[in-house]
């Protein structure tokens, strides 16, 4: 019997309304971990109830940070300083979240006891030497399987030095990792990166009074400087609102308002390259929630051309490519992606899943070794339906729900129930907006 949660979509449907998605994933992880570091109580709403950012907020539960949970998005934390994590008594467990993971590994090397961080099946597979490599330049005692992945055995921190380090990817998680190294560093940590990636970390950490210098591409703070509490309120998700995006975008007449779009700039790159593809979307009452920018986005369904996206959007639209590769199915014309290889180290192989079941569904779609081709169907040709394997990525999961608006016939997508990480709720959200989707959570 099927143990796994499975979506069912009948082909066809319009997307009608106005909603607010879930609470950004990357700002929610961001205000537990900085709130527990504080002195002093913090008060999070929009919080994202989603199963990573609850990974984090376990792992600091353990480690001593009194998180009241008064509303599921509404958190109260009372901090215990820079120095006041107690030592977890077991191994903390971080599920699917590569963010928890990464930014994580940086706090703890830090601390003075140790501590192992371990993940699922997906996390375990994800490349760490990526921050274990600079850790251990600044002093870190760190340890991975051989393969260079999780499980990570963290020795007590010794004397950890400030370094300037050039990552060679462009990652918000390298970047934040190594600045909460550095909070615990002597001298200056620097980080610059090849292109900008998202800056939640140091808008946050300006906001608990960390002294920051942040320019776009670089990012650096000295050592030993406290957090102060600081109430937060969490954008709605642009990651999640993206599925909404490209959903009424691929439909001619429909019409959807999402509310609360964090648009920080380093991350609208979906935005753009929609609207390069001819979509209709336009950025309503521009506002702030605290150091972020956010705005009600609404987007019409019109005819979408295929594009050419290369890496200097990669960065700012990165969880973003999966439901842009269903754009991109259903655009008139082909669509090339590349300098995305980043894609082939998030919860899956994401532009192999994503070729593969475009595949299933009548696509002509070839994937590279740094993004892919697609050829796409045009306003006027639909997609056809079967069977996907989400492969437990969320990301892919959506995205090919998303997909059913355009199909000829049912879409079926297996392995779903991590949608929870990112997005709890999803599918009775987009249902109530017009999606055809049931779900099934198997038997026991
Ligand atoms: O810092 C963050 O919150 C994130 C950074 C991105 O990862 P990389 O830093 O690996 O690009 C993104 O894919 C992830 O979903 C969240
Ligand atoms: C890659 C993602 O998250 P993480 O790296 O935190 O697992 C994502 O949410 O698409």
């Amino acid at each position: 019997m099927n143990k796994k949660t499975v979506f069912k979509l009948s082909a066809g449907g319009r997307l009608q309304g106005r909603l607010r998605v879930p609470g950004d994933k990357s700002i929610s992880h961001r205000s537990v971990m900085f709130a527990s570091l504080a002195e002093g109580r913090s008060r999070i709403s929009g919080f994202l109830n989603g199963e990573d950012c609850l990974s984090t907020m376990k792992a600091f539960r353990a480690m001593g940070a009194e998180v009241q949970i008064d509303a599921p998005d509404r958190l109260r934390i009372d901090g215990v300083g820079l120095y006041g994590l107690k030592a977890p008594g077991q191994a903390l467990d971080l599920g699917n979240s590569g963010t928890s993971m990464r930014l994580m590994a940086g706090l703890m090397s830090g601390q003075r006891f140790g501590s192992v961080l371990s993940g699922d099946a997906s996390l375990s597979r994800r490349p760490m030497r990526r921050v274990v490599d600079p850790l251990r330049r600044m002093g870190a005692q760190i340890e991975t399987a051989e393969s260079g992945t999780a499980p990570l055995s963290i020795g007590p921190a010794n004397h950890l030095h400030g370094i300037r380090y050039e990552s060679p990817v462009s990652s918000a998680q390298v970047k934040s990792c190594l600045l909460l190294a550095g909070l615990y560093a002597e001298g200056e940590t620097v980080v610059v990166e090849p292109a900008p990636s998202r800056d939640h970390s140091e808008r946050m950490l300006q906001v608990f009074g960390v002294d920051v210098k942040a320019r776009p591409g670089s990012a650096g703070l000295r050592g030993g400087q406290s957090l102060h509490a600081s109430d937060i309120r969490v954008p709605a998700d642009i990651s999640s609102a993206a599925f909404f995006l490209v959903a009424a975008a691929i439909v001619p007449g429909s019409e959807l308002i999402l509310t609360d779009v964090g648009i920080n700039p380093t991350r609208t790159g979906v935005i753009e390259i929609l609207r390069r593809m001819g979509a209709d979307i336009e950025v309503l009452e521009p506002r702030e929630f605290g150091s972020e920018p956010v705005a009600d986005l609404r987007v019409r369904g019109v005819g979408l051309s295929g594009v050419e996206i290369g890496a200097e959007l990669v960065a700012s639209a990165i969880d973003e490519f999966p439901a842009l590769f269903i754009a991109a199915a259903c655009a008139h014309g082909e669509t090339v992606i590349s300098g995305a290889e980043e894609l082939r180290v998030k919860e899956s192989d994401r532009i192999q899943a994503m070729v593969d079941g475009l595949r299933v569904l009548g696509v002509d779609a070839e994937a590279r070794a740094d993004g892919a081709c697609i050829a796409g169907v045009g306003a006027e040709g639909q997609l056809g339906g079967g069977r996907i394997d989400s492969l437990g990525d969320h990301r892919v999961a959506m995205s090919f729900a998303v997909a059913a608006l355009r199909a000829s016939a049912p879409i079926v997508i297996d392995d779903c129930a991590n949608v929870d990480t990112s997005f709890p709720g999803f599918a009775e959200l987009a249902a109530g907006a017009g999606l055809p989707i049931t779900v099934d959570h198997g038997h026991d």
